[in-house]
């Protein structure tokens, strides 16, 4: 079993709050919010008043995924709009410890992800420092994509790591996530599950999330 973090880019933007109270009712265990600066991805979703936003509705953790350059211009201000998580990219970060233990100063929770491109190896002088590793299962900036199956690798080879090394963060996979690619990602270590359009595009938001945390 998972936990399952929904991605709000799939959701209605002019019910936000209705789909939140959705998630708020439901078994998700997080709130995934893209944030997605049209620079370090192609698309622009949405910013730090929209997660303020966000947060004054939610009743579970926001996990804020940064697809932006530069992110450490912006830690504070969405540390202050609630985030609980905050993940940068190692693609988009030249100091990543630096910006890894400003997150943790600000009492956030420091994440990672890696494109699918970047290897798990990339990560390993970081790994001790960090509470969430994202391994994106599509390339970054939009939802809807096709899950890449090489994840699966990725994903245990982190698991090996945790377990050779005692490591804590959790493996988090992002990107064309549903119920045929779950057990597989969850046998070979995913402890987190975003999943975007495959939740809000079925026909039971609910019952899809319950679904996807009870495989
Ligand atoms: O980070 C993301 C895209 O860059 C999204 O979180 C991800 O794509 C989720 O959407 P879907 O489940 O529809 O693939
Ligand atoms: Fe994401």
């Amino acid at each position: 079993m998972a936990e399952i973090a929904p991605s709000i880019l799939a959701a209605d933007f002019a019910n936000l709050q209705r789909d939140i109270e959705m998630l708020n009712a439901s078994e998700a265990d997080y709130i995934h919010v893209d944030i997605m600066d049209g620079m370090f991805v192609p698309n622009i979703s949405f910013g730090i008043p929209v997660c303020e936003a966000i947060h004054k509705h939610a009743r579970k953790p926001l996990d804020v995924h940064l697809m932006i350059e530069q992110p450490d211009r912006y830690l504070e201000a969405f540390s202050k709009a609630g985030a609980w998580g905050l993940t940068v990219h190692y693609e988009a970060c030249p100091h990543l410890h630096s910006t890894v233990q400003h997150i943790r100063q600000l009492g956030v929770q420091p994440g990672v992800a890696i494109n699918p491109h970047t290897p798990v190896e990339a990560l390993s002088e970081i790994l001790p420092d960090l509470s969430l590793v994202l391994v994106m299962s599509v390339n970054p900036g939009f939802g809807g994509q096709k899950f890449i199956e090489n994840t699966y690798k990725k994903v245990a080879t982190l698991k090996a790591l945790k377990e050779k090394f005692g490591y804590n963060f959790k493996i988090e996979v992002d990107g064309g996530v549903n119920l045929d690619n779950a057990a597989s990602l969850i046998q070979n270590g995913a402890d987190i599950l975003v999943a975007g359009s495959f939740v809000f595009g079925s026909a039971n938001p609910t019952a899809t999330i319950a679904d996807l945390k009870n495989k």
